[in-house]
This record gives structure tokens, C-alpha cells and sequence, in this order.
């Protein structure tokens, strides 16, 4: 099976080369093959092809079977072109390949519940699943930069859905809430923007129609960031648009103790897409320290949404509990009574794990 790696830039590539170990591990114990061709996204495409998503990156992910990416992005190219930008090769990529639905499960291991910014009782059973549409909304509409108009300085960016995106998005988080508790939170500021107006019009009829059995509510994106850390229990799937889902999974991340934890799956109709919810770290790239967890996890969806591989990603899933029960932390999450490892020896204890259980 033949899978694209995009390491990227700052931690991406640390943390990809110890997940790729993984990955092997579990290719050796599952018996299947899996064929790498890695290439350039982001900052390091910029310096190499004047492109954060270079075409020679396009053809490989496009013929892929999946795409394991790392994450992209730093200082170095906070000053180039916007249109050129590390962010805009993922925006691109993302569209390219169709990837609208942007899944990012977030739950608290009890291994970890007591690292958390919370006390540990009110995380514990968080378990949710945050459903973000990932192909249109306010980073897909146009980008007017800064100009001079009516002599003041002025910047805009369009915010626009149409129904069909509203309604695909909707679905998948409905179809999702079946297999788990039966429940959808739908995220919106309809008090405010025609596009929430519509979303949460959409999603309030497709409930009606389609979906009666599921129990479903609506907040406002403000409240829903209070709920957030007052009671995450009461979420099980949380349907949202691309910025919100953006900005609430960075803060629900921290609910299980880091952001490093926290796998995603982006996927459409053909090959899907698979990263941590973090960025390229700058502050700490380079020192080896950073945590694999989330890019580890995202190779187990990978596993799961687009290999078929459902004990593999099981597998997966069941050493990197393992590697923290046995009490191995990177520094994020590092505590007394652990022991300290780095990103590699994270990688090769999630692989150890693997292959001996
Ligand atoms: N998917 C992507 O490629 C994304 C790229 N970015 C880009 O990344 C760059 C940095 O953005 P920031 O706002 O600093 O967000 P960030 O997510 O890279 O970092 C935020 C904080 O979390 C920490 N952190 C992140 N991942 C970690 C890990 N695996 N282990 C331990 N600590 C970790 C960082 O050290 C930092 O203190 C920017 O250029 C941004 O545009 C940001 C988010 C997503
Ligand atoms: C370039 C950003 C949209 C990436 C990001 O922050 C994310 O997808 O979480
Ligand atoms: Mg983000």
C-alpha cells in the first residue's frame, strides 16, 4: 500500500520518523506491505519549489493509498507571500483531495487525566468526537489583504457555505452519533452570521428528517468554549465549521493533559488525510522532546479509515496505552514517578509494545 509522507516543517519531521516506526512495526506483525514516498509540504516545499504544494507532491498524493503528514508552518515564512504561505499548501492539499470532513476524537486516558489544566474528576469521561468541515468556510472564501480603501486600511475574508457542504458535513456527524452515544452538539454563532443561520437551519431539518433518533442541540461557539472546560462529559459528537472546529479542538486537546495527543483523520471520497491536530511547534522543533502521541494515533486512523486495517489500528491504539500505563512521558506530559523520553524512544517504545503484545 502505498503511502505519501508530508514530514513538513519544525517537529514534523521528528515526530513522523518516530511514527513511521510504527507503522512498520505494525506492517511486520499484521503482514502487509507498506511502500513510502516522501516529499515536500509547506515551508520546506516553499524553499525547495517556490510552492508550499508542489505539483510532484500533488501526483503523490493523489495515486496514494493515504497521506501521513507531520505538520508545516514557522517563522521563517511568517513574511512570504500569502498566497504562498506553509498554511495555504495545506489549505490546498486539503482541497485538492476533497477532504471536507475533519474527524479529531478527543478522549481522556486515565493515564493522563491527572496532568490536565482540570481537576481530574470533571475530565475523566470526556469521550468526544469533534466533526469540523474542513473545505470551505472562512478560510476557503476570498482573502482581500490589507489595502488602503476610502482611505483606511482595510482587510476582509469571505464566510461562505451552500447547502450540499452544510448537508455532507451534517451527515457524516449524524451517521457518527449512531455508532456512539446518540448525540450531536452543532456549534454555530447564528446569533450573529447568515452562514451559522443557514448551517443551523440545515442541520435543525436534516435532524427532523433523517435523523429523529438522534438527540441534537445547538450552542453558540462562545458558550460552547465555556462548556468546554465546565463539563466536556456532556459532549459526544460536536458538528462545527472550519474555524471553530480549528479553534475548539486546540482548547479541548488540552483537556487530556497535552495537544500532543490528539490524532485527526481528513477525509472525502478518495484519499484521506492524516495528522495531529498541532502545528510545527517552533518553540520547541529540533530538540528532540516533542510528543509523537497525536501523529502516532493519526497513523492508526489511517489504518483504520484507509487501509482496512482494523487490528492493525487497534493494535496501535492498545500500545500507546501500554507505553503511558508502563508511565513513559515526553516532557509535556512528564510527572513524578515517570520516566522521561524523547520523541524517538517514544516511537520505538509504542513499537516495542506492539510487536510483543
Ligand atoms: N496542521 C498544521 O500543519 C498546523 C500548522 N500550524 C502552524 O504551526 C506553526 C506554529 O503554530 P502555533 O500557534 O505555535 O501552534 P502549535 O500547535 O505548533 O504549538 C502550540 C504549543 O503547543 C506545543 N506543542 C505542539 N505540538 C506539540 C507536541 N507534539 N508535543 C509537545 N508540545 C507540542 C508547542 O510547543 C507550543 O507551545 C505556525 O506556523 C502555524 O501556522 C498550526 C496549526 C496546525
Ligand atoms: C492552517 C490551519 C488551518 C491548520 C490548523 O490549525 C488546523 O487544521 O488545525
Ligand atoms: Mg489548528
Amino acid at each position: 500500500m502505498k503511502i505519501t509522507l508530508l514530514p513538513g516543517d519544525g517537529i514534523g519531521p521528528e515526530i513522523v520518523t518516530a511514527t513511521v516506526k510504527v507503522m512498520d512495526a505494525a506492517a511486520k506483525k499484521f503482514g502487509f506491505a507498506l511502500e513510502y514516498d516522501h516529499q515536500l509540504l509547506g515551508g520546506c516545499a516553499i524553499d525547495a519549489y517556490n510552492d508550499p504544494y508542489p505539483e510532484v507532491t500533488q501526483k503523490s498524493a493523489n495515486a496514494a493509498d493515504a497521506v501521513l503528514l507531520g505538520a508545516v508552518g514557522g517563522p521563517k515564512w511568517d513574511n512570504v507571500d500569502p498566497s504562498i504561505r506553509p498554511e495555504k499548501g495545506l489549505l490546498r492539499i486539503r482541497k485538492d483531495l476533497g477532504l471536507y470532513c475533519n474527524l479529531r476524537p478527543m478522549k481522556v486516558s486515565r493515564f493522563t487525566a491527572h496532568l490536565s489544566p482540570l481537576k481530574p474528576e470533571r475530565v475523566e469521561n470526556t469521550d468526544l468526537l469533534i466533526v469540523r468541515e474542513l473545505t470551505g468556510g472562512i478560510y476557503f472564501g476570498t482573502h482581500n489583504e490589507a489595502a488602503m480603501v476610502d482611505g483606511v486600511e482595510t482587510a476582509s475574508d469571505v464566510d461562505l457555505y451552500t447547502r450540499p457542504e452544510v448537508e455532507r458535513i451534517a451527515r457524516k456527524a449524524f451517521e457518527a452519533a449512531k455508532v456512539r452515544r446518540g448525540k450531536v452538539t452543532s456549534v454555530d454563532k447564528a446569533n450573529v452570521l447568515a452562514e451559522s443561520r443557514m448551517w443551523r437551519k440545515i442541520v435543525t431539518e436534516m435532524q427532523a428528517k433523517e435523523y429523529p433518533e438522534i438527540e441534537l442541540n445547538h450552542l453558540y461557539v462562545d458558550n460552547c468554549a465555556m462548556q468546554l472546560v465546565l463539563n466536556p462529559g456532556q459532549f459526544d459528537v460536536v458538528l462545527t465549521n472550519n474555524i471553530f472546529g480549528d479553534i475548539l479542538s486546540d482548547e479541548a486537546s488540552v483537556l487530556g493533559g497535552s495537544i500532543g495527543l490528539l490524532p485527526s483523520a481528513s477525509l472525502g471520497d478518495g484519499t484521506g488525510l492524516y495528522e495531529p491536530i498541532h502545528g510545527s511547534a517552533p518553540d520547541i522543533a529540533g530538540q528532540g522532546i516533542a510528543n509523537p502521541t497525536g501523529t502516532i494515533l493519526s497513523a492508526a486512523m489511517l489504518f483504520r479509515y484507509s487501509l482496512d486495517q482494523q487490528a492493525a489500528a487497534d493494535a496501535v491504539e492498545a500500545a500507546v496505552e501500554k507505553v503511558y500505563e508502563d508511565g513513559y512521558r515526553t516532557p509535556d506530559l512528564f510527572g513524578e514517578g515517570m520516566t522521561k523520553v524523547n520523541t524517538q524512544e517514544m516511537g520505538d517504545l509504542v513499537a516495542k509494545a506492539l510487536l510483543e503484545a
